[in-house]
């Protein structure tokens, strides 16, 4: 079985009396793309949090590369590999495609934020971040402006500003989010291939995406993961019918 890369071990969160989590423990292996399916309110995003370090669990804990990072702050996270998309959009609207990516680059080199504008001359940086263009497809869109961007083109620069930082795994929260048919496809395909660079913790509600393209999927219901396998085990589990997908699987 390939190297776990990321991995959870009994994560629990509470908001007051409701358990957002409840011991969850998940592995992310080398080469793969692991999907966190679940109804709305299921604990999918607190359990995110909790894995990036901007939720701190009320017990349990995180490992990355085989190191506990459970009380390493998000920068720190990220700088050890754990690279992230996020629901709502981090882009900074008025730069260009490429100095977006920069401002990824710079984040994973740690310079202070206010010294970006002349780190654009930085050759290394640029290299990095037109490497990670090029990576998305973006790369004949570097000087256009982030705000004239497709939603599709705008999802594909948060991967390549995530890709800026080399990260040996992936978090992704909805990759799919307001994408046409099209975008979803040509998105499907680019996870496709990225999984072979660092494996993807992808949470998603586009049922077809995921079937797609999740090698394992874990269903989270009511903060707990109800069943963890293949998209065809997933599929088959009654448990799973009748907590989640009903006739949809
Ligand atoms: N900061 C908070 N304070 C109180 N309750 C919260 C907080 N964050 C989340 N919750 C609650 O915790 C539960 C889990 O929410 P969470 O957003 O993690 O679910 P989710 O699976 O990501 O949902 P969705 O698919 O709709 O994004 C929900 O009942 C939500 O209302």
């Amino acid at each position: 079985m390939s190297e776990v890369v990321l991995a959870t071990y009994g994560l629990s969160k509470s908001f007051g009396a409701l358990k957002a989590t409840q011991d969850v423990s998940i592995e992310l292996r080398m080469g793969e793309i692991h999907a966190i399916i679940g109804p709305n309110g299921a604990g999918k995003s607190t359990l995110i949090q909790q894995i990036c370090g901007a939720l701190r669990p009320d017990s349990g804990r995180v490992e990355l590369l085989g190191r506990d990072v459970s009380d390493w702050s998000i920068q720190a996270r990220a700088r050890a590999g754990l690279g992230r998309t996020f629901q709502i959009s981090q882009l900074a609207m008025e730069d260009t495609v490429l100095e977006n990516a920069v401002l990824g680059a710079i984040g994973a080199e740690g310079t202070p934020w206010r010294f970006w504008r002349p780190a654009l001359n930085t050759a290394e940086l640029t290299e990095r971040a037109e490497a990670a263009l090029d990576r998305v497809g973006l790369e004949g869109l570097r000087d256009m402006r982030c705000a004239n961007l497709s939603h599709g083109q705008r999802r594909q620069l948060e991967v390549a500003v995530a890709l800026t930082l080399r990260p040996r795994a992936f978090i992704m929260d909805e990759p799919m989010a307001g994408l046409g048919a099209e975008g979803s496809r040509t998105m499907t395909g680019f996870l496709d291939q990225l999984r072979d660079e660092a494996p993807i913790l992808l949470v998603e509600h586009d049922m077809d995406a995921v079937f797609a393209l999740a090698d394992r999927i874990s269903v989270l219901v009511y903060g707990q993961i109800i069943a963890t396998g293949t998209a065809a085990e997933i599929r088959a589990s009654k448990a799973v019918r009748d907590a989640y997908l009903g006739d949809a699987a």
